[in-house]
């Protein structure tokens, strides 16, 4: 609701209430149009100032609203007209955050004081929507057509120091922002009642006013309406908006919403105001209506509703508590533990960095410096506070002795089970025993690992993703032992280092590899049968990932599944003499990738790999001609029938086989609901968002279609089990094809609802 008060003069003061965010639910947008009515017919009311409860002025509309069948009441949109309609001042004064359907009422206000912390932006787009109250009409009139375009496309939110630079407010404060917003429209109540008096210190007064409000005199609010303001126009409109859609398109990569933002606020620069919100309502209404924001609407929720963790056993976030990480260390500086050290250090806990000898010591420092020299860059004036010269916020070391007192440790040595068990078995004699041991490791057991020290129940797997200090994944690993709080503690960790931690069991490849081996392994299979690389990876890449499966391969390195295949014996010297070359275990294999390690085609490191690149550590993918015949002659050699497969085959092959394997995971109870899993690809794999995530994107194919789809391929293939379906799916489909959110009712396992 919102609540409307007198103060002892004549600003009424209406103030947005529903914890935790004001989300502007239609109760709320009631009670504001009550307000703003109750405050018109008040003559003795002067002017209104509208804030938020509890220190936030609003997160927005309502964004569970948007999926609800029946959204009627009161339209954002009109109800922003009525604000800016008034004929008594209308103040917002800002604080904590003014988002979305949030800052477009603010827009509507006459005036905008913001407090120094507040933040403030327009992400509707994040949500697969636009600013539908008018806001892409609004903006451009009051700050600009670039900047409103930069702003609306990519939704980020601005402190309030860049909203002031930017005209987005009037006043910037440090101290209570609601009273400043009273002292405010006080004085604009004064300006326009003295506007008449000849007293020269009342006109000095009413000087002040109008310098403060911009208002000429006898005309309080007329250029305070932004409806009423013409587009700031630049010299070169036409080319400025043609370039600046090129950029958006490049960055939507497949998402509706940036483009149809663009066209919204190109309208504002085209049309008239009523013309310009027409249109912006057209708009909004396509993107609501698309699959699209409904996905990024269940990607928002599904990140928070991950935080409310479960596992297997009943342990919870509930009852669960978080311990202090006072200082905390990291085992090995390759690739991942640079980004972990970086990530820790951005995170404000001070930290010791262990390496094997001085050599690999002094490699690792120079590198860690200089990431976080960059990060230091990008953070302009805030890097002060990461203080990383000083030994007691980051240390290096040789001498495991150095970990004594540490309350956490994040260990990230070589992918080896000895190597880890070892050191486990040193950090367990050394570090104090209340001390968290966090592996990570992208699919070694954690309960082996644990099973070499003397407290299993503080060690847990932390599967960070590269580049550790950029991509936003932490899969959380908790093994038959872990304690409750040494998952809360990875948990908010995880979000001490601003990123998405996704509690899930153990099992060979956790949640996320795990999905990912069947993906791979069909996009190899599709080769074998007549496909090329770069067929594949563009039918996977116009779905919307980032990077194809061999586009990605290349970039990891091919070597690095070669020495984990031959580990597991499948392939190298241990392989049985006689053992076909396309089978293992009774089950298809393609010795596709070895042969190419074989070859010393490493992919992008190499030069060669899937494709070939300009050099050695060469970024730029050709195909190439060595590799196409070689992918002949490999046919003939194993008399496979070349055919062509067209894209719905390649897509679903890759893409259905890895949901099934999801529907595997559920079942088992690794992942507590289809969210997990979704969170997961969409941070840590590159699955375009505004698809959802796998299981929210099967939801949407429809269940009895995957179903029918893997019984399809299942039988053309029978000796590929990956593609045999689920019996959850099975289950599923028998059940009637219940949606998304009532799958885990029907999974018979006992992990726990979200
Ligand atoms: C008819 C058309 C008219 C107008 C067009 C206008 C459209 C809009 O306004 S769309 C909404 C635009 N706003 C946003 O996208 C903001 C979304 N929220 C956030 O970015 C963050 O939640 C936050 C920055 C506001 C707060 O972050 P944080 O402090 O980290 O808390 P949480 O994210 O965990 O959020 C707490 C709690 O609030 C729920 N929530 C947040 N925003 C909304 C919202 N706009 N509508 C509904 N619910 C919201 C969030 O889900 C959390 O709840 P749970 O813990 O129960 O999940």
């Amino acid at each position: 609701m919102a609540q409307y008060a007198r103060n002892a003069a004549a600003v009424a003061v209406i103030r947005l209430r529903n914890p935790p965010v004001n989300a502007l639910s239609l109760t709320v947008l009631q009670a504001l149009e009550d307000g703003l009515k109750r405050a018109d017919a008040d003559p003795s009311v002067k002017a209104v100032m509208i804030c938020g409860e509890n220190g936030k002025f609003s997160a927005g509309a309502d964004i569970q609203g948007f999926s609800s069948p029946k959204r009627q009441g009161i339209a954002l949109g009109p109800l922003v007209s009525l604000i800016e309609r008034s004929e008594k001042p209308v103040v917002a004064a800002i604080e904590g955050i003014a988002l979305g359907g949030g800052l477009e009422v603010a827009l509507g206000c006459h005036f905008r004081v913001a407090h120094v912390q507040a933040r403030m932006g327009l992400p509707e787009v994040t949500i697969g929507l636009l600013p539908g109250a008018e806001g892409t009409q609004r903006l451009p009139r009051l700050i600009g057509v670039p900047a409103a375009l930069d702003l609306i496309t990519t939704g980020r939110h601005i402190p309030a120091t860049e909203a002031l630079k930017l005209g987005l407010v009037d006043e910037v404060v440090e101290e209570n922002t609601v009273e400043a917003g009273i002292r405010l429209a006080n004085k604009l109540i004064a300006s326009v009642s003295l506007e008449n008096v000849s007293s020269k210190e009342n006109r000095e007064l009413c000087k002040h006013a109008r310098i403060l409000t911009g208002c000429p005199a006898g005309q309080p609010l007329g250029p305070r309406r932004l409806s009423l303001k013409p587009i700031p126009r630049l010299p070169n409109m036409e080319a400025f908006l043609s370039e600046a859609l090129v950029k958006v398109k490049k960055q939507a990569r497949g998402c509706l919403a940036p483009e149809l933002c663009f066209q919204a606020v190109k309208a504002a620069t085209e049309q008239p105001f009523a013309d310009g919100v027409q249109r912006e309502r057209e708009l909004f209404n396509i993107l609501l209506t698309s699959g699209q924001a409904q996905a990024l609407q269940y990607a928002f929720f599904a990140e928070r509703a991950v935080q409310r963790w479960t596992t297997l056993s009943g342990a919870s976030w509930k009852s669960a508590s978080p311990q202090p990480i006072r200082r905390a260390a990291v085992i090995g500086l390759g690739t991942m533990g640079r980004g972990i050290v970086t990530s820790l250090v951005k995170a404000n806990i001070p930290v010791v960095a262990l390496e094997q000898d001085v050599e690999y010591l002094n490699t690792g420092r120079k590198a860690v410096m200089l990431l976080l020299e960059r990060e230091a860059m990008k953070m302009g004036q805030d890097a002060q506070s990461l203080d990383f010269h000083n030994p007691a916020r980051l240390q290096f070391t040789v001498d495991f002795d150095g970990l004594r007192d540490v309350d956490l440790v994040i260990e990230a040595v070589f992918e080896n089970m000895a190597l880890k068990k070892e050191i486990f078995k040193k950090l367990s004699g050394i570090c104090k025993p209340g001390a968290f041991l966090c592996t990570n490791t992208s699919a070694l057991n954690i309960d082996e690992i644990a099973s070499a020290t003397s407290h299993p129940q503080q060690v847990i797997g932390t599967h960070f993703f590269s580049p550790a200090h950029v991509m936003r994944l932490l899969e959380i690993i908790y093994g038959r032992h872990t304690s409750p709080a040494a998952i809360a503690t990875a948990m908010q960790l995880a979000k001490a280092m601003k990123k998405v931690g996704v509690v899930v069991g153990n099992c060979f490849g956790f949640v996320g590899n795990r999905m990912m081996f069947p993906y791979v392994q069909q996009a190899v299979f599709l080769l074998e049968e007549g496909s090329r690389p770069e067929n594949v990876d563009q039918v996977i890449e116009d779905f919307g990932f980032k990077i194809g499966p061999f586009r990605m391969s290349d970039l990891a390195g091919l070597d690095v599944g070669w020495r984990s295949r031959k580990g597991q014996g499948l392939t190298g010297a241990s392989l049985p003499p006689g053992t076909p070359a396309r089978q293992r275990h009774g089950r298809r294999y393609s010795p596709l990738p070895d042969l190419l390690c074989e070859q010393g085609r490493f992919g992008q490191k190499t030069g060669k790999g899937w494709y070939q690149y300009e050099k050695a550590g060469g970024r730029t993918a050709r195909p190439d001609p060595w590799l196409h015949s070689f992918l002949s002659e490999y046919r003939d050699t194993h008399q496979i029938k070349t055919r062509f497969i067209d894209q719905e085959e390649i897509l679903e092959r890759c893409l259905f086989s890895l949901i099934n394997e999801g529907f595997n995971i559920l079942a088992e109870g690794i992942a507590s609901g289809p969210e997990h899993l979704d969170v997961i690809y969409i941070n840590g794999y590159g699955w375009p968002k505004h698809k959802g995530g796998p299981m929210f994107y099967a939801s949407t194919v429809g269940l009895p279609r995957i179903l029918a789809k893997l019984q399809k391929y299942s039988e053309a293939h029978p000796d590929v089990p990956e593609l045999r379906p689920s019996a959850f799916l099975k289950k599923l489909v028998a059940a009637g094809n219940p949606p998304l959110k009532e799958w885990m009712s029907c999974s018979g396992s006992q992990s726990s609802k979200l």
